[in-house]
């Protein structure tokens, strides 16, 4: 096993996780232990989880408000378990369609005693939740277009969409114009983050969703 490299970026992961920062390296051993075997992560990755994978879904951590914050796709666990751990505050509910992956998320939550994190298995357009969103995470989903749909009815009225995104937001953003409409998505906006960080950049796009 190549084990990952967990000290790049100690102020950065300091200042995001502070005394959750042992949890958030046990997590990435646990993913690099496992996670090729599982399918969740691809070998090449192995070396850059803590950089590329933990930290960078780490970086939307300050983003979220106390309440209930749903992650469409979580797969390996990316934000949503890295979110569970930094924000202890802050109720979490991974969806995810895949039996595998929910395994993986289930075994994980246990492992690093999360009680603020809950797996549902299902479809973002399927779920059936007690309760709307306050606000919605996801990472490596989908085109911003196709994941409005999965995500912005699952929010209340004034939820908020967090979707980590690559280099092509605003074009995202722009090829998404009649759902955004359709899904009534206001101050619709791209957050930069992880500038001057080896952590990779993320675009955010951030909007708010009426009923
Ligand atoms: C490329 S993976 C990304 C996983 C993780 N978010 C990450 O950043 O590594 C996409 C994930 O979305 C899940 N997924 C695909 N369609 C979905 C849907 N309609 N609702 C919820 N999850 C979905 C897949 O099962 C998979 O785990």
């Amino acid at each position: 096993m190549t084990e990952p490299v967990l000290e790049a970026e100690p102020e950065f992961a300091e200042a995001v996780l502070g005394d959750r920062l042992d949890v958030a390296r046990q997590f990435t051993s646990n993913l690099a232990k496992y996670g090729e075997e599982l399918g969740l992560i691809g070998p090449l990755e192995l070396p850059r989880l803590w950089t590329r994978h933990v930290l960078n879904s780490a970086l939307v951590a300050p983003l979220l408000r106390p309440g209930v914050v749903g992650d469409i796709g979580s797969g390996a666990g990316l934000p949503g378990i890295v979110l569970g751990i930094a924000r202890p505050d802050v109720q979490f509910v991974l969806i995810e369609p895949m039996e595998r992956r929910v395994a993986w998320l289930n075994d994980q939550v246990r492992a690093l005693g999360l009680d603020n994190v809950s797996v549902v298995r299902a479809r973002a357009e399927e779920v059936l939740l007690t309760e709307p969103l306050d606000q919605v995470t996801a990472r490596a989903v989908s085109a911003f277009r196709k994941l409005l749909p999965l995500t912005a009815p699952l929010l209340r009225d004034g939820g908020e969409l967090v979707l980590m995104k690559g280099a092509n937001a605003e074009a995202e953003i722009a090829a998404a114009a009649k759902e955004i409409r359709r899904f009534k998505v206001s101050n619709v906006r791209v957050e930069v983050l992880g500038e001057g960080l080896t952590v990779d950049t993320t675009r955010v796009i951030l909007g708010t969703v009426r009923a």
